[in-house]
């Protein structure tokens, strides 16, 4: 999927906004704004991953969706209440920020793409943001010049984060065998999901460029 949306893939885990929090030029009023959408595009795509749990046709990937929920939930959003909380703004400001167009058309294009689909189609649009962060994260672990985003980064090249990954990997593998069968990448259904695999890469460009536009 990744390889069929190349050119995106590339704007996605490249962005000017992800190479400001490597060399921590970027200015941080972009960051918190930022944090702040981030906030709100957690709560939805946390709704997402129990549409997941509502599409799941076995044990074992309601298991992947529901653990997933509960690290969104239970893990992921506090960074960002703790991150803003030191930053003088509270919970409850956190909870009312306004929601961009950018951040909107994503997290409703995910949703919709599971109400009116299956499992399959719900995850390819879904598994751009989980392995994008990934991807993100263990680069700038490794390449980042500046202390400055140092607990962002850390999160998403972390132990927790990075077994995640893993984790909505083998569900996306098994989901696709399970209902296209082993040789899924000639099925008819593929090339779709590719299509709804890059448009929401896509929309994660549009959600960086956001960040940079307070
Ligand atoms: C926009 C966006 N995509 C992906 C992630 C990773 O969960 C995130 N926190 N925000």
């Amino acid at each position: 999927m990744r390889d069929a949306a190349q050119g995106p893939w590339r704007e996605y885990t490249r962005h000017a906004f992800v190479e400001g929090l490597k060399d921590g030029t970027l200015p941080r009023a972009a960051f918190l704004h930022y944090l702040r959408q981030d906030y709100v595009f957690l709560i939805h795509f946390s709704r997402a991953w129990a549409l997941a749990v509502v599409k799941s046709e076995t044990h074992a990937e309601m298991l992947t969706a529901v653990a997933t929920v509960n690290a969104l939930v239970a893990e992921e959003m506090q960074l960002h209440i703790g991150i803003c909380e030191a930053a003088g703004i509270s919970q409850d400001e956190l909870f009312a920020t306004p929601e961009r167009p950018e951040n909107l058309a994503y997290t409703r294009y995910v949703l919709e793409a599971g109400y009116s689909g299956d499992l399959l189609d719900l995850l390819a649009a879904l598994a751009p943001c989980v392995m994008g962060y990934g991807e993100i994260g263990t680069r700038l672990a490794a390449e980042a010049t500046s202390d400055t985003y140092r607990d962002w980064i850390d999160t998403y090249a972390g132990d927790d984060y990075q077994a995640a990954c893993r984790a909505v990997g083998e569900l996306l593998d098994s989901a696709l065998t399970r209902r296209l069968g082993a040789d899924f990448r000639s099925a008819p259904r593929w090339e779709r999901l590719c299509r709804t695999f890059r448009t929401a890469t896509e929309l994660e460009v549009n959600f960086w460029q956001m960040g940079l536009t307070p």
